[in-house]
C-alpha cells in the first residue's frame, strides 16, 4: 500500500505525512512520524532498556533500485501493475504537453507486459557529462534522475505532471524486463533491463528518417511484487482518454492483443465533450459553464503558463462526476486545486445572489451549497506542482487556490451577468440546498436539546449546530489554544484545549473515565457517551462531524496524540469506524523568501525535514540566491499567529488533515499492538519492540 493510499490509525500508534486525505499504515512500513511516536512511548512508560546492539554493522545503505524492492509501496501502488505502467505512459503524455509529439500509442500484449510509444523528442542516448553512462541508462536505473526539475526558462520541461526523477526507474525496478527504443538523431537505439539491471547494453540498432523522433518501451511487470498481476483494463482506459481529453488535439490508442481490440481517442473540444459524454442525459440546471484562463509574462503572482481549464455542469439529480488534473495528472483526492474551482464558483454565485437580493432573510450560503450539484472537469497547470507522495493522487501547493479560484470567479462573474435568467436559476438552486441543509441541522438540534450536560468552560464552541459540517480542534496546552481560537472560522470550527497530559486510558474502567477533568470535557462536548466497540451505540448527540487532535510537531506533541488515540479507540470506538476522529499536521518549518524579480516575497511551510530539503532545492532551482531565504524551526503551536494557523493547519483547503482508521491490520491486530504499547503489564514485550525498532526513532533533542 502506497503511503499517502490509505488513511490508518496504527495498529496503536497514529500518523503518516498525510493531509486530509492520506492515511497510514500499521505493520507496513512505518514512516517518519510513526518513529517519533515509537520513540515517544519509551517516554511514556520510562522503560529502562538494556543497551540495545548498535554498532557500524547496524547501517545498512540501500543502493541503486534497492530502497524500491524492498518497499515498493512506498514508490507505487502495489494492489496491481497499472500504477507503474502509468508512469510511461505519463513520461509520453509530458513530452507532448510540453509540445513534442503527436501521438501515444499503447499496447497491452498478450504476455501481460505493455508497451508505450510516442513520437516526442525521444530520451537521450549519449553520455551524461558527470556521470559517465548513457542518459537513457541513468533515467531508469537511477532514482531521482529527470529532466523536469529546472523549471526555468529554457529547462527541458516547464509544465509536467512528472516532477520527481523516479517514475521509470520503479517501473524498471518492479519489472523482470523493460525494453527501451529510441529514435533520435536520425539513429535507432535500443537497451533492455532484468529486474532493475542493464541486461542489454545501449546499441545502435539501425538508421531512422530524419523526422522520426520518439521512445517506445515496453514492460514486463514482475507479479511478486503486486497483489494481483491482471491490469484493470477499465482503469487503463480511463486513464488513457482523459489524458486525450486533456491534451485535445492528441491522438491516444489502446491495442488490446488478446481481443484484437483496438481503440482510439481524440478530443478536439476537450472537457465539454468529455463531460457531456460522463453526464449523459442528465438534465442541467444551466448550459455548461467552461473556460481557461493561464497567467501572462506580466503577472505578478503567478508563473506565466499556469492557470486551469475547466468545465462545470450543475445537474439536477443523479450522481456528480468529478475530475481533476493538475498538469495531466490525475488527483483523484482532489487537492488545493479543486478547492481553488469550489471557492471561485462559490464566489460568483453569491455575489451575484447578493446583488440581485435573491438570499431570503436568515439563510446564509455556503461554498458547499453551490457545489453539491456541480460536476466538473477541472485540468490546472501549475509550474512546481506539490503533490502528495509519490503516486500524486492529491495537489498540496497552497497557492493553486488562489490561482483557480480568482480566474473562476472573474470568468463565472462575467458568465453570470451576462445569462442573468440562467444565473438566478443557479443561485436559487444553491439558495434550496441551503435552506435543506438548514431543515437539517434544526432536526439534529432537537433530538439534543433535552438533557444535555453542561458544555465545558474551556470549550469555545462554534456558531452553527449542523453536525454534518462542524469540527472541534482538541489542542494542547492554553496558549495553542488561544492561537486556534483566533485562527479558526468561528463558523463551524469549535476549540477544547487540552491541559497537559490526557490520562493513558487503555487499562481504565469505563466507569472510573469520568473521574479525570479533560476526558469529561471531551465527551460533553463532542456528545458522546463512552462505549464498547460491539454495543449499540447512539451517535445522534455527536456535535461534530470531525474531531480532530492537534498537538505540536514534536515528541511531546506526539506523545498527547497517542493517548488521545489510545482514548478514542479504547473508549469512542465507534468514532474511529465511523471515520470522525482526525490528526491535524501542523508544519515544522517555515522559510521566508525575498521577493524575486517580478515575484512577491513568500511564506513557505514544511511539515519535517524532508520537505524543507525538497523547498530548498526547488528554490535553488528557481535561481533565488543561496541563503538569501531564512528558515525558522516552530517550536510549538503557541508560536504561530493565528493566521498561520489557520494557513496551514486549519483551513480545509490547505490544511493536512488525516483521517484515523485501523487499516489494513483490522481490529485486532491493533487492539494488540495497543496492549503492547499502552498495556501496564506488557514490559517485556515492549522492551523486545523496542530493541527491535527502538533505532527507527528520530531523536528529537
Ligand atoms: N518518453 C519519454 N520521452 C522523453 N523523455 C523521457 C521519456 N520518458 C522519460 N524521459 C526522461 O526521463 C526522466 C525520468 O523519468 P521518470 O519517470 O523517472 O521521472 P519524472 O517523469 O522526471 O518524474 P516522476 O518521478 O515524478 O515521474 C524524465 O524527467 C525525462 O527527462
Amino acid at each position: 500500500m502506497p503511503i499517502s493510499d490509505k488513511h490508518t490509525i496504527v495498529g496503536g500508534v497514529c500518523a503518516l505525512p498525510v493531509n486530509s486525505d492520506q492515511h497510514f499504515s500499521p505493520f507496513g512500513t512505518p514512516p517518519r512520524d510513526i518513529r517519533k511516536i515509537e520513540f515517544s512511548i519509551h517516554g511514556i512508560f520510562g522503560v529502562n532498556l538494556a543497551t540495545p546492539r548498535y554498532d557500524e554493522a547496524s547501517i545498512r545503505v540501500l543502493k541503486g533500485l534497492e530502497p524500491v524492492r524492498q518497499r515498493p509501496g512506498m514508490y507505487t501502488r502495489t494492489d496491481n501493475p497499472l500504477h507503474i505502467m502509468q508512469e510511461v505512459i505519463d513520461n509520453a503524455a509530458d513530452e507532448a504537453l510540453a509540445g513534442y509529439g503527436s501521438q501515444i500509442s499503447v499496447t497491452l500484449h498478450a504476455d501481460g507486459s505493455l508497451s508505450v510509444e510516442d513520437d516526442g523528442r525521444g530520451i537521450p542516448v549519449g553520455m551524461h557529462p558527470e556521470e559517465k553512462a548513457p542518459v537513457v541508462e541513468i533515467v531508469y536505473t537511477r532514482l531521482h534522475a529527470g529532466g523536469k526539475f529546472d523549471k526555468k526558462a529554457g529547462g527541458a520541461y516547464a509544465f509536467s505532471g512528472g516532477l520527481h526523477g523516479v517514475g521509470v526507474s520503479v517501473t524498471n525496478a518492479l519489472s523482470t524486463r523493460l525494453e527501451v527504443t529510441v529514435w533520435r538523431d536520425a539513429q535507432e537505439h535500443q537497451l533492455a533491463f532484468a529486474n532493475g539491471e542493464v541486461l542489454e547494453p545501449l546499441r545502435q540498432t539501425g538508421t531512422a528518417a530524419r523526422k522520426k523522433t520518439g521512445t517506445r518501451v515496453r514492460v514486463w511487470p514482475d507479479p511478486k511484487y503486486f497483489d494481483s498481476a491482471v491490469v484493470p483494463v477499465a482503469d487503463l482506459v480511463h486513464s488513457l482518454r482523459s489524458k486525450a481529453v486533456l491534451l485535445s488535439g492528441i491522438k491516444v490508442s489502446l491495442t488490446v492483443e488478446k481481443t484484437g481490440e483496438v481503440r482510439q481517442w481524440q478530443y478536439a473540444d476537450g472537457l465539454r465533450g468529455y463531460l457531456d459524454e460522463a453526464l449523459g442525459d442528465a438534465e442541467k440546471i444551466v448550459p455548461m459553464f467552461e473556460g481557461r484562463q493561464y497567467a501572462g509574462a506580466d503577472d505578478e503572482s503567478f508563473s506565466e503558463g499556469e492557470g486551469a481549464q475547466w468545465a462545470v455542469a450543475w445537474t439536477v439529480d443523479g450522481s456528480v462526476v468529478r475530475e481533476s488534473y493538475v498538469n495531466l495528472i490525475s488527483t483523484t483526492a482532489g487537492g488545493t486545486h479543486e478547492a481553488g474551482l469550489r471557492e471561485g464558483l462559490f464566489s460568483a454565485v453569491k455575489s451575484f445572489a447578493e446583488l440581485h437580493g435573491l438570499i431570503p432573510k436568515g439563510v446564509k450560503l455556503l461554498p458547499d451549497d453551490v457545489f453539491a450539484r456541480a460536476s466538473f472537469v477541472l485540468s490546472a497547470k501549475v509550474l512546481d506542482p506539490q503533490f502528495q507522495g509519490q503516486i500524486k493522487e492529491r495537489l498540496n501547493s497552497r497557492d493553486a487556490v488562489r490561482l483557480v479560484s480568482g480566474y473562476v470567479k472573474n470568468a463565472l462573474d462575467l458568465t453570470l451577468h451576462a445569462n442573468v435568467d440562467a444565473a438566478k436559476k443557479l443561485a436559487e438552486s444553491a439558495i434550496r440546498q441551503a435552506q435543506a441543509r438548514a431543515r437539517s441541522a434544526q432536526k439534529v438540534e432537537k433530538r439534543k436539546s433535552s438533557g444535555v450536560a453542561v458544555l465545558p468552560g474551556k470549550l469555545t464552541d462554534c456558531e452553527s449546530s449542523d453536525a454534518t459540517r462542524t469540527e472541534v480542534f482538541l489542542v494542547e496546552g492554553d496558549s495553542a489554544g488561544g492561537s486556534a481560537k483566533m485562527g479558526r472560522d468561528k463558523e463551524f470550527q469549535a476549540v477544547l484545549p487540552l491541559r497537559g497530559k490526557v490520562l493513558n486510558s487503555w487499562e481504565v474502567e469505563r466507569d472510573r473515565l469520568f473521574a479525570n477533568n479533560e476526558i469529561h470535557d471531551i465527551s460533553v462536548a463532542i456528545g458522546v457517551d463512552p462505549h464498547e466497540s460491539n454495543s449499540a451505540v447512539d451517535l445522534s448527540g455527536l456535535r461534530y462531524n470531525r474531531i480532530c487532535i492537534l498537538s505540536d510537531a514534536d515528541v511531546d506533541g506526539s506523545h498527547i496524540q497517542v493517548l488521545l488515540l489510545t482514548l478514542f479507540f479504547k473508549h469512542f470506538p465507534k468514532l474511529i469506524e465511523t471515520g470522525h476522529v482526525y490528526v491535524a499536521r501542523p508544519p515544522l518549518f517555515r522559510v521566508d523568501v525575498p521577493a524575486l524579480g517580478k515575484r512577491p516575497a513568500r511564506k513557505v511551510y514544511c511539515l519535517d525535514q524532508g520537505e524543507l530539503n525538497a523547498v530548498q532545492d526547488k528554490l535553488r532551482a528557481e535561481g533565488v540566491r543561496e541563503s538569501s531565504w531564512s528558515i525558522s524551526r516552530f517550536k510549538g503551536l503557541g508560536e504561530m499567529s493565528a493566521e498561520q494557523l489557520w494557513d496551514t493547519t486549519m483551513n480545509p483547503d490547505t490544511r493536512r488533515l488525516m483521517p484515523v482508521s485501523c487499516g489494513e491490520a483490522g481490529v485486532e491486530a491493533t487492539v494488540r499492538m495497543f496492549d503492547m504499547l499502552m498495556g501496564k503489564g506488557e514490559s517485556s514485550q515492549r522492551r523486545s519492540w523496542l530493541e527491535e525498532k527502538g533505532n527507527l526513532a528520530e531523536v528529537d533533542i
